[in-house]
């Protein structure tokens, strides 16, 4: 999909008194209507994070270290957010995160976002935790860029399944999330004793697979509760080790990338073990309170990495600027996580797309004011730090 960042912004300029209607611009305008139409449980298992909330909002806090400095007086008539990402051309740095258990945001689950990133042309990470199984939604993708995203589980016989069924469905490569094999102090979640995969949400994938049905005395459907605490169980990995990830490496040909790193060492040794690619990412900060910021880990593994292979980051990436600071310190892309599930609340699929049309719209407008036309102009020397 080709996006027209000025026409996009004249349509809404001239919508006059229609434009109250129209769907939210801004992060917190998506925010706010997805409080209104969510139940409060629901929208807290999405806005909540670790403990105290520091590692969330310090995601969010990093960014303003870092300034922009535009230079001026360059030509920047035509402009290129294309990225190539292990050999297919994505037309923006932007691919839509592994959020799980849609179903209690929207209907449409993650047929939703799934639809939604085919039309932009954008990669989706499809989580291991979605409610509607894989297959489906690769049914509703056709050819589009597809990852999935492993938790990895502890039988290796589920594990080979899991990735089996995702490289027959047409995904294109899997990711291993490495920073929860434990749930995170969700404090929001315990206050409202909410945990939506005891109640089926967010079991897709493992209630139709056929390994995890044989592990269970019963059918998922006639004990949804026992089957989840057994899926989580299977979640609960704590004893995963860069060993096991040689195993998962062993498994597929397909680029193996791993979710969740912050320090260096950590990039180096997945690197050592084989991955293609690494995701920058502390959960959105739902993981571990008081953690380091993923903007402020990427220029170190960006060093340590050398050019090896595709830094991705997440975490806190809420405008334009963001996603241009994070390429300008090292990230190939960025992926989106909490805004497409707030804009997945408040109009599916439309508004999805909505939220990434207009993140889209605004770096190729920052970008072009900052003085470049094409984002492989894009180093650090478009930012200084501040503080
Ligand atoms: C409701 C919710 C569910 C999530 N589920 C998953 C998941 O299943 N797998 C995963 O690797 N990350 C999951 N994440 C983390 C996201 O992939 C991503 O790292 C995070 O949302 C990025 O931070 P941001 O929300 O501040 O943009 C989830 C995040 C949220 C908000
Ligand atoms: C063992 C799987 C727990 C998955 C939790 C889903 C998720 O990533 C999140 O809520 O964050």
């Amino acid at each position: 999909m080709t996006i027209h960042s000025e026409d996009l912004q004249m349509n809404i300029y001239q919508s006059g008194d229609e434009a109250a209607k129209l769907l939210p611009v801004s992060f917190d305008q998506w925010e706010n209507q997805a409080k209104k139409v969510l139940a409060a449980a629901p929208f807290g298992y999405v806005h909540g994070a670790a403990g105290a909330g520091d590692t969330e909002r310090g995601n969010v806090e990093a960014f303003q270290k870092y300034k922009i400095r535009p230079r001026v007086c360059c030509d920047i008539t035509e402009r290129d957010l294309s990225i190539s990402l292990f050999g297919n051309k994505i037309p923006f740095p932007i691919l839509l995160a592994p959020i799980g258990v849609n179903t209690i945001l929207h209907p449409d689950g993650e047929l939703a976002p799934a639809k939604a990133s085919a039309k932009l042309g954008i990669p989706y990470v499809l989580s291991n935790v979605s409610s509607v199984p894989l297959e489906k939604v690769a049914e509703a993708m056709g050819d589009s860029v597809r990852w999935f995203q492993l938790y990895p589980p502890k039988d290796h016989d589920l594990t080979k399944s899991f990735i089996k069924r995702a490289e027959a469905s047409g995904f294109t490569a899997i990711v291993v999330t490495v920073d929860s094999t434990l749930l995170g102090w969700r404090e929001t979640d315990l206050r409202n004793a909410y945990l939506p995969f005891l109640t089926g949400h967010g079991m897709g994938n493992y209630f139709s697979d056929p390994v995890f049905c044989s592990s269970l005395k019963e059918a998922p459907d006639k004990n949804i509760k026992a089957a989840a605490l057994k899926a989580l169980e299977e979640g609960n990995n704590t004893c995963f080790t860069w060993r096991k990830l040689d195993f998962i490496r062993e498994q597929t040909r397909l680029p193996l990338l791993i979710k969740g790193i912050t320090h260096p060492d950590d990039a180096i040794m997945a690197l050592e073990h084989g991955v293609d690619g690494i995701i920058v990412s502390n959960h959105g900060g739902r993981q571990l309170d008081g953690a380091v910021a993923t903007l402020d880990s990427l220029p170190s593994i960006s060093e340590s990495i050398q050019g090896k292979i595709p830094i991705l980051m997440d975490s806190g990436i809420r405008r334009g600027a963001d996603i241009l600071k994070a390429i300008a310190l090292g990230a190939t892309a960025v992926l989106i996580g909490r805004p497409y599930a707030y804009a997945l609340a408040v109009a599916g699929e439309t508004g999805v797309q909505e939220v990434i049309k207009h993140l889209v719209a605004e770096t190729e407008l920052q970008l072009a004011i900052s003085g470049r036309s094409s984002i492989q102009e894009v180093d650090q020397s478009l930012v200084i730090k501040v503080k």
